[in-house]
């Protein structure tokens, strides 16, 4: 009996290692695409070191995105011919790839490596900030799927948000996040506390309707918003076809504003009666007033009504 066990695990070896030997043997088609001014301008350093890592996995091709929203033009452009895309630059660059592969059936592979300011998703899922061991990840990667939020018309990988705290997402300057890093957002967030604003909201999820005035909102995938929530919850999981809603209700007086502040810190904000954290496959946000958004720290108008879904294991990342 232990004979013929051995004989089976010995072909499912042998046909294991003929796999891998295959994975390594045929060549991909790679396109690098990096924003060199994301961050620290990182990416300008390591380019090259990057390229030639990839080199030894595929036939790689390098561009190097020149304005807003030509990652998502590149993308759009190559993603039907490339095996596999990698990403290097910060949480907005890395929206605008997702948005170019979107559309098609059939997408390549993503690799991401984070050379922006706050990063978010990477922290999210552990990607090393060292370009080149963030490359090496890649290489030596497992392709795994992601959901992907559709903002309206718009996507966006991790995380749609409102009030306090999401202007300074997209308000520092990249010059400002260039010289001061994620201090620019602390600045600029600061400027948003002394100026609380709250927002009177009708929030319709997979099994309730809220209404309330609010002070911040996210409908995120990531157990990391804007660098200053952390989402501590074993149920967070970024292909379960479910986004974490949190909800920050207006504080009354400055106690309840330290009440909240406490519970983000203490990662109690599922114990605070001031606090919603709900999980959902769609959210339906009703607004009278204009009410800006954050789409993974880029700005966006929003609508008086807005529809965030889930479209579940849209992507596959390789780390
Ligand atoms: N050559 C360029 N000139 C100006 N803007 C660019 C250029 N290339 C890309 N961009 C834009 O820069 C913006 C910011 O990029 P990104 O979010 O990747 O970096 P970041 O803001 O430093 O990092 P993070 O979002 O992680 O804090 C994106 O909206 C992107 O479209």
């Amino acid at each position: 009996m232990s004979g013929v066990s051995n004989k089976v695990l010995m072909q499912q070896k042998s046909k294991q290692s003929s796999i891998k030997a295959k994975a390594y043997t045929t060549k991909q088609k790679i396109l690098i695409i990096a924003n060199t001014i994301s961050g620290k301008q990182q990416m300008k350093k390591y380019l090259h070191s990057v390229q030639q890592l990839f080199a030894k996995k595929g036939e790689t091709e390098v561009k190097i995105t020149q304005s807003k929203g030509h990652a998502t033009e590149l993308a759009k452009a190559y993603g039907d011919d490339v095996d596999m895309i990698v990403c290097c630059g910060g949480d907005g660059t890395l929206s605008e790839v997702i948005t170019g592969l979107m559309p098609f059936d059939n997408k390549p592979e993503l690799g991401y490596i984070p050379t922006g300011t706050t990063n978010d998703f990477a922290k999210s899922i552990n990607i090393s900030k060292n370009p080149e061991l963030a490359a090496n990840m890649i290489i030596d990667g497992v392709s795994r799927h992601y959901d992907v939020g559709l903002f309206n018309n718009k996507y966006f990988i991790y995380v749609a948000s409102f009030g306090i705290f999401s202007r300074s997402s997209y308000a520092a300057t990249q010059q400002m996040k260039n010289t001061l890093g994620r201090l620019a957002y602390v600045l600029e967030g600061a400027k948003e506390v002394f100026s609380l604003k709250s927002y009177h909201l009708k929030i319709t999820t997979d099994n309730e309707v809220l209404e309330d005035d609010y002070l911040f909102g996210a409908i995120s995938n990531s157990t990391s918003i804007g660098g200053v929530i952390k989402l501590k919850d074993p149920n967070i999981l970024f292909d379960d076809g479910l986004f974490e809603v949190v909800l920050i209700k207006y504080p009354k007086n400055i106690l309840e504003f330290g009440q909240i502040l406490h519970a983000l810190q203490t990662g109690q904000y599922q114990q605070s009666d001031l606090i919603t954290f709900v999980h959902t496959k769609k959210a339906i946000i009703e607004s009278n007033e204009e009410m800006p958004w954050s789409l993974d720290g880029e700005f966006d108008p929003g609508a008086p009504v807005v529809e965030v879904t889930n479209v579940h294991r849209a992507i596959k990342v390789v780390h």
